[in-house]
């Protein structure tokens, strides 16, 4: 029996994740289950997986999950540093799957005991590329790809040619504001930038794939997880969410992966890797969809793709500094504090007040990100005033 632990157990991904091991409950022993602040939806899975150990990060919620948990036999624990230490404890697989830079330093306890790591969390590779790789090395772990894109493209080299991939080629659905004019972007409403034509995520990477941040984080993902250069990543909007990602090999062969947009399929690859298992997902019914476009990004409607491979090929903290930035935007922009086209403009002014410092060690990544949100908060406070 293999054991697992699920981190950001209680959002869109973990969710997906828990429902994988529901169908399969003979086959995997919980270890933890961890999540931020929603008790109840903790308290549930973890008595339903019957979970060695469940933690929220928020230490106000812990009576209320003890007392959701009495009689259970499952353990609890809050606060950050439970977090932690849960995400340390072995496991043969873990999903990382907390958003934003909080992920970080969980999933590089996940990383340290060396054994499979299923990567949903892209803003922990996006800030600290050369930290993360460096552990999973280290630690001989083995990094699996989540993010439909990237998973996708893995799948797409399962014959390892690495060594003869011209390019990969990441789809992006484009978004809700796809075919909006900058007029309409500029009056756009949360709840319009968060209504996604084709996936149910959680709000902040919604609000990433309206802006399209999401597909630029995704351009640094996909050069970490990949080792290619910027100018090897394409992307191309497609924006029937058929098609995730492709390889584009030496001697012209294009080999792509599809599916329904459904994150389980992504998930169970890499829960079952290198085997498969079967799911209950929708199967892709081509006819229906008759035809399948592919467009270039519009990257003056959408700069954020133009500011992430500004900060690839930066280095340095400058990826740190774009992720940080952007997380403190979006919740602005949820707050309605900011406009929808301020998000771009608050993360490009951010990256041009702290320029490109080194950023070798966790310690100088935790520190860029927490400059890059005190400089993003001061330009937020600009547009407010
Ligand atoms: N959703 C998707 O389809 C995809 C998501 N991803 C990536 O996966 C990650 C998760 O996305 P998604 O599931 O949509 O996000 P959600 O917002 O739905 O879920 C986030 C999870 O993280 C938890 N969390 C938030 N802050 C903390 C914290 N400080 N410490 C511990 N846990 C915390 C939340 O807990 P709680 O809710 O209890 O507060 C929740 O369990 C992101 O990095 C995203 O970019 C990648 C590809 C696809
Ligand atoms: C499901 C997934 O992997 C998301 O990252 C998705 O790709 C978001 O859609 P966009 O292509 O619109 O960013
Ligand atoms: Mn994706």
């Amino acid at each position: 029996m293999r054991t697992v632990t699920v981190l950001g157990t209680t959002g869109s991904i973990g969710c997906s994740t828990v429902d994988l091991l529901e169908q399969a409950r003979d086959q995997y022993r919980v270890r933890a289950l961890v999540g931020g602040k929603n008790a109840a939806k903790l308290a549930e899975q973890a008595r339903s997986l019957k979970a060695e150990l469940a933690v929220l990060a928020d230490e106000s919620a812990y009576a209320e999950l003890k007392a959701l948990l009495a009689g259970s036999g499952v353990e609890v624990a809050c606060g950050r540093k439970a977090v932690i230490e849960a995400a340390g404890l072995p496991a043969d697989w873990t999903m990382a799957a907390i958003t934003g830079a909080a992920g970080l330093e969980p999933t590089l306890a996940a990383v340290k005991n060396g054994n499979s790591i299923a990567l949903a969390n892209k803003e922990a590779l996006v800030c600290a590329g050369d930290v993360m790789l460096r552990a999973v090395q280290d630690a001989g772990a083995t990094l699996l790809p989540v993010d439909s894109e990237h998973n996708a493209v893995f799948q797409s080299m399962a014959d390892r040619q690495a060594d003869q991939v011209e390019k990969i080629i990441l789809t992006a659905s484009g978004g809700p504001f796809r075919n909006a004019s900058v007029d309409v972007m500029r009056a756009a409403t949360p709840a319009q930038a968060l209504k996604h034509p084709t996936w149910s995520m959680g709000a902040k990477i919604s609000i990433d794939s309206a802006t399209m941040f999401n597909k630029g984080l995704e351009v640094i993902e996909a050069a970490r997880i990949f080792g290619l250069t910027e100018d090897r990543i394409d992307v191309l909007v497609h924006p029937q969410s058929v098609v995730h990602g492709m390889v584009q090999y030496t001697d012209g062969s294009l080999i792509a992966q599809m599916g329904s947009a459904d994150m389980r399929i992504p998930i169970a690859h890499t829960l079952a890797w290198p085997r498969r298992m079967a799911t209950t997902s929708s199967r892709l019914a081509l006819a229906a969809f008759g035809t399948l476009e592919f467009i270039a990004p519009d990257e003056v409607r959408f700069p954020a793709l133009r500011l992430a491979r500004q900060a690839l090929r930066a280095g340095k903290a400058v990826p740190a500094i774009l992720s940080a930035a952007n997380e403190i935007a979006v919740e602005a922009f949820l707050k309605e504090q900011i406009g929808f086209l301020d998000i771009a403009r608050v993360v490009e002014d951010t990256m041009n007040t702290l320029g490109a410092p080194p950023a070798d060690t966790l310690d100088a990544v935790l520190h860029w990100d927490a400059e890059a949100r005190r400089v993003a908060t001061q330009q937020i406070s600009a547009v407010v005033a």
